[in-house]
């Protein structure tokens, strides 16, 4: 039976490579997939892993109809034997029931890959549709971890280290950025509620909570 599986983590938890082993092993026996991305680091069209691997895929639109898409795929002679959709949060929740709809109605599996929740750990849309929708949710078993050592279940946005609460939902970016640039860091909730990153912990280690009395 076929599936609409949901792998879900922080950034940074090895999904996109997993996405891309899953289509590895798959085109290795033979299968040929449909790969759907968007705003990928690595640019329009492409798949990428931090881990340097990187393949093409299909650079999802705006209102684009995921279900049509494959279908005319098919009719015009084409084959997908399974979909990939990663950066799955960047999709609409509409594009989500497409998706569905290729596992119900064409008998695909779709493997859609993202993060859940946002910088200020609200679900993005898509993700949200996936986790209403999906048969399975799968967590990723390569844990991120935040800098105190413990499980990263958040994901931070920063400006030169310190967390920032404000802004557009979608700013595609990376984590371990230089000073300055807005990125990213995966935290743990006690220290995403707390707004405490790897930077300013530092910066609270150093400062003494106590100054010291000069005799005198
Ligand atoms: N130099 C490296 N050596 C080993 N593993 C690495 C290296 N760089 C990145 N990784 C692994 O790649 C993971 C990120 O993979 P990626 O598929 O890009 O993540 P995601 O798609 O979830 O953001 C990291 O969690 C880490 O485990
Ligand atoms: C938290 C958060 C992330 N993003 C962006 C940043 C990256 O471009 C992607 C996540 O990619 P990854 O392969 O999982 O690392 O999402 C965003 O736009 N808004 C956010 O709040």
């Amino acid at each position: 039976m076929s599936e609409l599986v949901f792998f879900s983590g922080t950034m940074d938890c090895g999904k996109s490579t997993l996405a891309l082993q899953i289509e590895h092993n798959r085109s290795a026996r033979g299968l040929v997939g449909m790969i759907f991305t968007r705003d990928d680091r690595a640019g329009e069209g492409k798949l990428s892993s931090r881990l340097g691997l990187v393949t093409d895929a299909v650079e999802v639109e705006d209102g684009q109809d995921l279900y049509a898409y494959v279908v005319d795929h098919l009719s015009r002679g084409g084959r997908a034997d399974y979909v990939i959709a990663d950066e799955a949060q960047f999709l609409a929740p509409e594009q989500i029931d497409q998706l569905a709809r290729v596992v119900d109605d064409l008998g695909l599996d779709v493997y859609a890959f993202g993060i859940t929740t946002d910088f200020r750990s609200k679900l993005f849309p898509g993700s949200q549709r996936l986790v209403e929708l999906a048969d399975r949710v799968e967590v990723l078993q390569v844990e991120a971890l935040c800098w105190c050592g413990a499980r990263a279940t958040h994901n931070a946005r920063t400006v030169g280290g310190v967390m920032v609460v404000e802004g557009a939902q979608v700013v595609v970016g990376d984590v371990a950025r230089s000073a300055d640039e807005i990125g990213y860091e995966v935290l743990c909730r006690r220290h995403h509620r707390r707004r405490m990153t790897a930077a300013t912990s530092r910066a609270a280690a150093l400062s003494p909570d106590v100054l010291p009395v000069s005799p005198a």
